[in-house]
């Protein structure tokens, strides 16, 4: 499936790794994608890293007559607290579009009421999606047809996992994935920095560690086996892993990942104040 014209507001970290997941993935070209945010450097990483593509500047008449215009589906890609200026900047030119949210704890029912009806939905997308290893949630509003819904689950489809969940569920998926790899890339970082505690050259540990990640991950997905399961059968009796764990549960891992989780959903919930 190819998108219709996108035009994504915002321009950033997240921007880059979903919409550019996109256009890596083929489901969108370049040629159909405009983009808004404030400044000309992001303009310039934009188009110098898909050609083809349309910066406007922010708040800018062209930025709603032409960009919004000529565009199906608008994603909204700012900070939560920016949410309001965009509405206010786009009152009235969001009729008839598709309006997708990825902002952390915004409402469908203040989104709503920004774009003026309720052909609306809220994703939760992760960063990997710019490799094509996203992992993604979204709800809609009232008015999302199915054929948007179609769209919305190919967009993200092809940048990774994608499940519907209630609104109610948002601020859980944040905690989890939407956040999660932030997490994986700090214990990334520490596997590889207890391996050059313990006499590998960085580059080694580092290697070991990525590859020790994705190969769980892997097979935590393609054996169904629980992981707890997969982890005893590492667990070799009075060996080197059951050291280790003994380890990791004295420093409360489970428990420190666990209230992570809770804390980034915590988080979500008083962002939608
Ligand atoms: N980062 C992540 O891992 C994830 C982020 N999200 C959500 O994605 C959203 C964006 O986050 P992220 O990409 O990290 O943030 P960034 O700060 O990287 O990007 C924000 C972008 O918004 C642009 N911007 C600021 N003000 C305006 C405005 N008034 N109109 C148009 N564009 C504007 C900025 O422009 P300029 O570049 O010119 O300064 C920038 O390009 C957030 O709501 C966040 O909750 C969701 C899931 C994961
Ligand atoms: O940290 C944040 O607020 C955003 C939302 C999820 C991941 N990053």
């Amino acid at each position: 499936m190819k998108l219709p014209h996108l035009t994504v507001i915002g321009g950033g970290q997240m921007a880059r790794a979903l919409v550019g997941g996109m256009i890596d993935q083929s489901v969108l070209d370049a040629e159909k994608l405009s983009v808004i945010a404030n400044s000309e450097s992001t303009g310039q990483w934009w188009q110098e890293n898909y050609p083809g593509c349309e910066f406007y500047t922010a708040g800018s008449s062209e930025a709603t007559d032409k960009a919004i215009a000529g565009s199906e589906i608008i994603m909204l890609a700012v900070k939560p607290h920016i949410i309001p200026t965009v509405l206010a900047d786009t009152q009235g030119h969001l009729m008839g579009k598709l309006v997708i949210s990825v902002a952390a704890g915004v409402p469908l029912a203040k989104l709503t009421e920004g774009a003026g009806h309720k052909r609306v939905a809220r994703v939760m997308p992760n960063t990997p999606s710019l490799v094509g290893e996203g992992a993604s949630a979204y709800c809609s509003a009232d008015e999302v047809t199915a054929a948007d819904v179609e769209s919305i689950e190919a967009m993200l489809g092809s940048v990774g996992y994608v499940a519907p969940v209630t609104e109610g569920q948002l601020d859980a998926v944040t905690g989890v994935s939407g956040s999660g790899p932030a997490y994986v890339f700090l214990i990334i970082e520490a596997l590889a920095d207890g391996g050059v505690a313990a006499g590998l050259p960085r580059k080694t540990a580092l290697d070991l560690a990525i590859q020790t990640v994705r190969g769980a991950a892997t097979m935590v997905r393609d054996t169904g086996e629980h992981p707890g399961v997969l982890k005893d059968k590492v667990c070799s009796p009075g060996g080197t892993t059951i050291a280790a764990i003994r380890s990791l549960e004295q420093n409360a891992v489970r428990g420190a990942l666990i209230d992570a989780v809770a804390a980034s959903a915590g988080r979500s919930r008083e962002l939608a104040q």
